[in-house]
């Protein structure tokens, strides 16, 4: 039977983009799909075409008491509009993807009695599916194990994996060949916002390289800082092949090609390079709070032989280079990485999410 599922979730890409994947599969199932996302989560044309969505007004509850007043008031106009277009649709089921403006949404379900599924991306509950857990009816998760939902009922928690988009999906392909004088393919990206460290430390670590490992480079490196252009054409002219951009819009055939990533450690950023299986060098979001768990993900696919765990705070230009010259220069701890980064992914995740909801109606 034909249902309308609503989908809530944050609007940076590592939220929005397992909320796409989903979407797409329940429409291939024939359900009608809408997302309630904010105003960040729209800027993702590419992402939402074709599937119904609303922007809703969305807020943190951080800062001070006055800062949280304003916040209650707007999570509050996020409900009353989040709710009325559920009921305007007749939605039957809602999953929540996280991140704070997923809260409103959440809410708005509980309020019209509706079944609400919450899916996590990390190894850790985040901060907004913690406390949405109390109104939850399940809880799908990325990994065998997620730390945070003590309490809440087991038998209702299924591990789904983190639905990843079909461009990473039809992206999957052997690890590129590597070895003696053929190309060493970098792909460097900080997450849906860029990482103002990776313009800081990747260019001289990669200009402190022996040539011969310099000129068989072929660098993408994304990061939207002022000095971008600056920084392409000093990579030029040290004879370094370099691209650099804000965003890649073709993050499949990026992963696909790479050697190595260095990368933050958003969980949607993990999902999509175990998909296609790439080894990598993380280095968490520093500090506490959401933050947090990143260096959990990171710890985590660490220990599991995908890589390397490097704290920003460790990340000099030197100890990159270090790094990056011992990983092209052995035959076989990248293609033994990459195998096991692969024997994590779970390109059955969507499918498997969408089993969980279908459950629920
Ligand atoms: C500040 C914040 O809220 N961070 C959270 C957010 O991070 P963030 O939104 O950065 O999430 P991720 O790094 O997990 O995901 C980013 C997504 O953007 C894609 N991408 C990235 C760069 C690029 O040039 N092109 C491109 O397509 C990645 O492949 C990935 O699919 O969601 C993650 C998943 O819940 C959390 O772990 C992070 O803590």
């Amino acid at each position: 039977m034909k249902h309308v599922i609503a989908l809530a979730a944050g609007g940076t890409g590592g939220h929005l983009f397992p909320a796409e994947a989903l979407a797409r599969e329940l429409m291939a199932r024939g359900h009608d799909v809408v997302i309630h996302t904010e105003r960040r989560g729209a800027q993702y044309t590419q992402a939402l075409a074709g599937i119904a969505h609303v922007v809703l007004p969305a807020s943190s509850l951080e800062g001070g008491v006055a800062a949280k007043v304003r916040a209650v008031l707007t999570i509050l106009r996020g409900l009353l509009a989040s709710r009325s277009d559920m009921k305007r649709r007749k939605v039957t089921a809602v999953v929540g993807f996280g991140g704070y403006p997923s809260f409103a949404p959440a809410l708005a379900a509980k309020s019209l009695g509706l079944p609400l599924l919450l899916h996590e991306q990390a190894t850790h509950l985040s901060k907004a599916n913690r406390q949405l857990l109390r109104f939850a009816d399940g809880l799908a998760t990325s990994f065998p194990q997620v730390a945070g939902a003590d309490g809440f009922d087991t038998g209702r928690i299924v591990e789904t994996g983190n639905p990843v988009r079909q461009s990473i999906l039809a992206a999957r392909g052997d690890y590129p060949a590597f070895g003696d004088d053929l190309p060493l393919r970098l792909l460097v990206v900080g997450g849906s916002q860029s990482a103002a460290v990776f313009g800081r430390v990747v260019p001289p670590a990669l200009l402190a390289l022996p040539a011969g490992i310099r000129q068989r480079l072929q660098v993408s490196l994304q990061y939207k800082g002022d000095d971008a252009d600056a920084i392409a054409r000093q990579l030029h002219d040290a004879g370094v092949d370099a691209r650099v951009q804000p965003f890649f819009d073709d993050m499949g055939q990026r992963l696909r090609d790479a050697h190595l990533v260095v990368t933050r450690a958003g969980a949607t950023t993990a999902a999509d390079l175990l998909t296609i299986g790439r080894p990598a060098i993380f280095v968490p979001l520093p500090h506490g709070g959401a933050r947090e768990e990143q260096k959990r993900n990171a710890e985590t696919l660490a220990q599991a032989g995908v890589g390397w765990h490097v704290p920003e705070a460790d990340l000099t230009p030197d100890a990159l280079a270090a790094l990056l010259r011992q990983a092209f220069t052995s035959p076989t701890r990248l293609p033994d990485a990459a195998r096991a980064a692969a024997a994590l992914g779970r390109p059955d995740a969507a499918s498997r999410l969408a089993d969980a909801v279908e459950r629920l109606l």
